[in-house]
């Protein structure tokens, strides 16, 4: 009965919440209990793996769930949310491992509650710190690759990396606890490294005898292969099950070596039965990584996956003002908007238009402002705008889409075409310099009110939706080529 209330109201779920919610927060959640309370109501117990999501789901989903399971039983369901015991939590749940779920991008927080919610479990990381599992003092070889400058404090927060930092905080307050391991993904340049070496800096601040350890995959991989020439496993299990924080970065690297995801599956099952935390970084979710096995990826996915997006443009004006001030230079908002605004792939881009605008400003020893900017960055813009078209635009939305690029002009109303017409229209005006008239003109002679409605829901939905803004990034990266 409970079951089948549990399974309808999942089922009811999935249609109305977007695809990678639902996949995200609900789906793997484990079969509900009934119970009556002491006012004889229906109560629905499920159990969460961690404190991260409980609070996440509380504060995100619990009144919906409510809502859909009294609409199903007819009457006041109440929901309770409970904290599964460790040795439950830690299994990987086989809903997961077997059903092979699109692992997508974690929503940004929306709501005040949400936030209240991330910033108690941030909030966790400012307790006294838990005992350290017994360790001799750490090889001082251990600690070599991480950079200092890489914190929490140089990294700059925001939407695109509020649940990545948040997690990551709190592995470095309390290491070997919750999220274990740790999985953050993102695409190329987004600050995944920066967060995991933040993380290794504060624990090392906190606890100078700690053995951290930061690697790039790929020296994993050659450390696998010398010590398979000279027959030395045991100096590679010496160096790596010592560990009490593993910071792991790019293990998309791994597809198709068996014999290292071998000796990494051994290190990865080593370090957590002695409580010691992995934190691994991919360009891709734990089930979107290609020729690794099965047996690994769903360990990688077994306690908390968080994706880091592209930086929103106030989040990127921020990160450009931050770094002016570090390297001792004003930044004027107005020229940070300009840089923001035109470069927007991602913050290593940033920096590099940043480094230029310096550079440029110290050499002609003038003020930074607009113009200078203009000058100092003239390659960069001259590019987009000699290759960024409506034309160009609609074949690329179109393609994306799957949709004829004809149908960009039609006066078809369809979802399916209306929605990446509406998509091209916010593009062009966001990329081009055409304005509302000369766009909707492009676009088989429509009014420019259209065109303003389709720019505004857009722009809109963008802040909300964070597949939608997944999406957009792609389409802009591919239209800067
Ligand atoms: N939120 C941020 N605040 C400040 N600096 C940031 C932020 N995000 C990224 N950076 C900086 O951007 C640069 C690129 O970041 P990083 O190397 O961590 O990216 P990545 O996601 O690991 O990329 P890759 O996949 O290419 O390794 C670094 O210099 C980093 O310090």
């Amino acid at each position: 009965m409970t079951v089948d209330l549990w399974q309808r109201g999942c089922e009811r779920l999935a249609t109305e919440l977007p695809e990678h919610q639902f996949n995200t927060w609900i789906r793997p959640l484990p079969p509900a209990q009934l119970s009556q309370d002491e006012a004889d109501a229906a109560v629905v117990s499920v159990r969460v793996p961690n404190r991260f999501k409980l609070d996440w789901i509380r504060a995100q989903y619990a009144g919906r769930i409510e809502s859909v399971l009294s609409d199903l039983a007819g009457k006041p369901v109440r929901l309770e949310l409970t904290l599964a015991p460790r040795a439950e939590a830690a299994a990987p749940a086989p809903l997961r491992a077997s059903n092979g779920y699109a692992h997508a991008t974690v929503a940004a927080p929306a709501a005040p509650a949400a936030a209240a919610a991330l910033a108690a479990v941030a909030s966790v990381t400012a307790a006294p710190s838990h005992p350290a599992p017994a360790a001799s003092p750490a090889p001082a070889s251990n600690r070599h690759k991480l950079n200092p400058s890489l914190t929490f404090d140089t990294l700059v927060p925001g939407r695109a990396n509020q649940m990545a930092r948040t997690a990551a905080l709190h592995v470095a307050g309390a290491p070997g606890q919750m999220y274990n391991p740790l999985f953050i993904y993102g695409g190329v340049g987004l600050g995944k490294t920066h967060l995991v070496h933040a993380v290794g800096n504060a624990l090392l601040k906190d606890r100078p005898d700690a053995r951290v350890l930061y690697l790039h995959a790929e020296q994993f991989i050659s450390d696998v292969v010398k010590n398979y020439q000279r027959k030395t496993f045991d100096e590679l299990k010496a160096k790596y099950h010592s560990l009490d924080l593993l910071l792991i970065d790019d293990v998309q690297f791994f597809a198709g070596k068996d014999r290292t995801q071998e000796e990494f599956f051994n290190t990865f099952e080593a370090l957590l039965a002695k409580r010691a935390h992995i934190i691994m970084t991919s360009d891709t979710y734990p089930k979107g990584l290609v020729d690794i096995d099965e047996r690994l990826t769903s360990r990688f996915d077994a306690g908390l996956t968080v994706a880091i997006e592209p930086p929103e443009l106030e989040m990127r004006v921020a990160i450009l003002i931050k770094k002016a001030l570090a390297e001792g230079a004003e930044m004027p908002e107005d020229v940070a908007f300009f840089i923001a605004k035109n470069v927007r792939a991602n913050v290593r881009e940033l920096e590099g238009a940043l480094r230029k605008v310096l550079a440029y400003s110290r050499f002609s020893q003038k003020d930074i402002n607009i113009a200078l900017t203009r000058d100092a960055l003239k390659d960069l813009l001259s590019i987009q705008n000699r290759q960024i078209s409506v034309e160009n635009i609609q074949k690329t939305v179109a393609d994306f889409y799957k949709i004829k690029v004809a149908d960009m002009y039609s006066k078809k109303r369809p979802a399916s075409i209306a929605r990446p017409r509406q998509i091209a229209m916010y593009l062009a005006k966001d990329m081009t310099k055409k304005s509302l008239p000369e766009i909707g003109e492009l676009f088989g002679g429509r009014d420019h009110t259209t065109v303003l409605h389709a720019v505004r829901k857009i722009a809109d939905e963008r802040q909300r939706n964070s597949e939608l803004n997944q999406q957009l990034h792609v389409l802009e990266q591919t239209l800067k080529g």
